[in-house]
């Protein structure tokens, strides 16, 4: 993991127990993916059964929230869920992902979600699933949750990087 990672999943988790939900887009859209900043904590389930691997790298105590990468398959897809009060922001790390967004079992929306971009979604807006579209490629996600209950389609953790050292030595300016 790069010094850059280490430095944005630090923040997002500061944020997350500060309840600074604000600024969890605005450090998501700040980060531009390098595959060799988060390569290591990219771990894939090769169980073909498994349309999706959840790494997580951050479980928070008192259910103030979680941080994962989830590595998708091509073709496959998450079953549509909600996100039982939490909200919910997706990172595309590599590739990219279709998403569609339901109300009362309808589909209102279906987004194409890049290379960096960032999506957001909890159940006032609806509930979602995703689709990695690809043929060929996987995709990778970084997830981030204000509580820890986001398991909504019963995939376990593959891989557990909780114990990431996130203490951060930054250089004082002035
Ligand atoms: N919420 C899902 C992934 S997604 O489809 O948003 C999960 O954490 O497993
Ligand atoms: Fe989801």
């Amino acid at each position: 993991m790069s010094a850059k990672f280490k430095i944005l999943i630090h923040d997002l988790s500061q944020a997350l127990q500060n309840k600074n939900y604000n600024e969890i887009p605005y450090l998501l859209n700040s980060y531009n993916s390098l595959i060799s900043d988060w390569n290591t904590l990219s771990v894939e389930n090769l169980n073909s059964n498994c349309k999706y691997t959840r790494n997580n790298l951050l479980n928070l105590p008192n259910n103030l929230g979680q941080i994962l990468i989830l590595i998708w398959k091509s073709n496959c897809n998450s079953n549509v869920h909600f996100h039982p009060n939490s909200e919910c922001w997706v990172k595309v790390l590599n590739g990219k992902l279709e998403e569609n967004i339901f109300q009362d079992n309808k589909l209102i929306s279906t987004n194409s979600i890049l290379l960096n971009d960032v999506s957001h979604i909890n159940d006032s807006i609806g509930s979602h699933s995703m689709h990695n579209r690809s043929l060929n490629n996987r995709a990778v996600t970084l997830h981030v949750y204000s509580n820890n209950d986001n398991n909504n389609n019963n995939i376990e953790i593959f891989k557990n990087f909780q114990n990431l050292d996130l203490h951060i030595y930054r250089k004082k300016i002035n």
